[in-house]
């Protein structure tokens, strides 16, 4: 695992405990996990455009537990970055606590994939597919309080909704029971892909459990998410995909201005990101800002020489 803080003690921001943050009562603004994207070098460029709370992307419990190859390259982190989540993909609760019980040090929780729908995910028991198992969510969230000594680490579940809407406000009041510390909502089924975000089931699971609630999709502007959060009455929003278009977004920002581009090139190359992922980020943060004939030409680039070239050229930067 690496990390530039392995040294140091914990950060001073990870005293900013996240629970006391959904208590504060405004508005808490969170980047999701993404798989490929919510690293570390994305996480720090959100930060600094009024993020309040960041995720990794998911991690498979038991590689990260099994091998250090698989730490190194899925989780790096520094001083800087928190409060911070470790999102894994488990169906395992021993597992699940020794992979917990790793990255305790350098985060403030972890929160369980119980919504992603992708078939290898469901096929492995990990992720939408807990929906249906509250026993093996009690047991990993049990296990994991039970290993983990500092009672501020927090346990958190990310779910998808059941068609029967009693089923998921039954699952949640269980998991609630289990000793789970919040609940994010992406208001789709797992059949569900491009159809509109049910709000209105968010709003219900909210007002059927005491713990924070965050509803999560299709929010692609600091408008938006002020509106979710007041129609769902819940403590903080999640957005992924309007994050990539737009990092800057929870700072007020309705497209990417060019310091955020600026400021990405900064902080991927300082710490090191391969060209792909630089690249990728890139292409989409400005696919609002860059004509037709601009994005064949940029997203046709292969080295970051000649990345920072078209920059400078055509943007200043
Ligand atoms: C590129 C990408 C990667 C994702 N990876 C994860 C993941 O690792 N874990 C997870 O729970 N959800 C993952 N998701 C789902 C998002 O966290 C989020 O629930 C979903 O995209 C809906 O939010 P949005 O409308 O703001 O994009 C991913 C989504 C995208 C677009």
């Amino acid at each position: 695992m690496k990390s530039d803080c392995i040294q140091t003690t914990t950060c001073q921001e990870r005293k900013k405990d996240p629970i006391e943050m959904f208590h504060s009562g405004q508005l808490v603004k969170v980047c999701a996990p993404m798989v490929r994207y919510s690293k570390l070098a994305f996480r720090t460029l959100v930060r600094k455009y009024s993020c309040d709370l960041c995720y990794t992307p998911m991690i498979v419990a038991a590689d990260f537990v099994r091998s250090i190859k698989a730490r190194d390259s899925e989780f790096t982190t520094n001083q800087g970055d928190c409060p911070l989540i470790v999102q894994f993909a488990a169906n395992d609760a021993r597992l699940l606590s020794d992979a917990a019980r790793i990255v305790c040090p350098y985060a403030n929780g972890i929160d369980i994939n119980c919504g992603c729908p992708q078939r290898w995910a469901m096929a492995e028991g990990y992720g939408a597919c807990l929906i249906n198992k509250p026993e093996l969510v009690r047991d990993m969230v049990k296990q994991v309080r039970n290993q983990v000594e500092n009672p501020r680490f927090s346990v958190s579940i990310k779910i998808r909704i059941h068609d029967d809407l009693t089923r998921t406000v039954d699952f949640c009041r269980k998991a609630e029971a289990t000793g789970v510390s919040w609940i994010t909502v992406h208001g789709r089924t797992v059949e569900e892909r491009h159809q509109p975000v049910h709000y209105e089931a968010i709003k219900i699971i909210k007002d059927n459990v005491s713990i924070p609630v965050i509803a999560n999709g299709d929010i692609r502007s600091l408008k938006e998410a002020e509106n979710v959060w007041h129609i769902t009455g819940t403590d903080g929003v999640m957005v992924a995909r309007g994050l990539l278009a737009n990092p800057a977004m929870f700072a007020g920002y309705e497209e990417t201005p060019l310091k955020c581009v600026s400021d990405w090139v900064d902080i991927a190359l300082e710490l090191g990101t391969p060209y792909i992922c630089f690249h990728q980020h890139l292409m989409y943060m400005m696919e609002k800002i860059t004509s037709r004939q601009e994005k064949r030409v940029f997203n046709a680039l292969s080295s970051t020489s000649a990345v920072l070239d078209y920059l400078r050229d055509h943007y200043g930067i």
